[in-house]
């Protein structure tokens, strides 16, 4: 699996995302300055967490118009792969590549955590190694992650199963006290329609490495890479 991870200038998680898929898991892994636009090398384009371009404007608002954006856009209307993860998702959203909006936290606060989701459907490369409604534990670290969207386009995520992963509590029920940021619906990640196309707040590489105090983040990155083996 040859992985890109895309660096703007303000990226902070590209490295922790190279160790996983490098470090950990063996794969060859490239990282893309923002204003290259040559992915043809790359199976999955990873745009990971940060303060893109110090996210003035709004998260990921300048981000979306670098080359490697553009060159992602194609890369995922191929129909492969590309992750957004926090900062990442922002952008994703902002470029377009998924529906909706991250605004600033309910609270207004930056928040730094580590909280249980729910998996909701596991038959997508991103997911496939996980059970349907397990509950995993996963950092999220973000000022500006409550997702939004309007009414219509919350509806057809949900009647589409767009919505992966769910915050919750330890018992995997989403209710008032389980939601970290205010999100609709506890949205914590999306996919697009076709599925290629994954973002979320929480940070699964940051529970990959067993040092690091949990690893339920990793089996998102083998299932990825089990979807890829499978499709080369
Ligand atoms: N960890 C991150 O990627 C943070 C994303 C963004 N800068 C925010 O605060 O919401």
């Amino acid at each position: 699996m040859n992985v890109g991870v895309v660096v703007f200038p303000g990226s902070n998680c590209d490295r922790d995302v190279v160790w996983v898929t490098q470090g950990l898991l063996n794969q060859p892994t490239r990282m893309i300055w923002h204003e290259d636009s040559d992915l043809s090398d790359i199976d999955v384009v990873i745009v990971p967490g940060g303060f893109s371009y110090g996210d003035y404007l709004r998260c990921g608002a300048i981000a979306r118009f670098s080359p490697v954006m553009q060159a992602t856009i194609k890369h995922a209307e191929q129909g492969k792969l590309v992750l957004g993860i926090c900062n990442g998702f922002q952008v994703l959203t902002e470029a377009g590549l998924l529906p909706g909006a991250l605004v600033r936290n309910r609270d207004l606060h930056f928040v730094c955590d580590r909280v249980p989701l729910k998996v909701e459907r596991t038959d997508l490369p991103w997911t496939n190694y996980y059970r349907t409604e397990e509950v995993i534990t996963l950092p999220i670290a973000h000022g500006e992650g409550s997702y939004y969207a309007d009414a219509n386009t919350l509806k057809s995520l949900e009647e589409n199963g767009q919505v992966l992963f769910r915050y919750c509590n330890a018992e995997g029920k989403s209710d008032q006290s389980s939601n970290p940021n205010g999100s609709l619906n506890h949205i914590a990640g999306i996919c697009n329609r076709q599925g290629n196309v994954l973002g979320m707040m929480p940070h699964p590489e940051r529970a990959s490495d067993p040092s690091l105090g949990g690893v339920d983040g990793m089996r998102l990155f083998e299932g990825m890479l089990g979807a890829i083996a499978a499709i080369l």
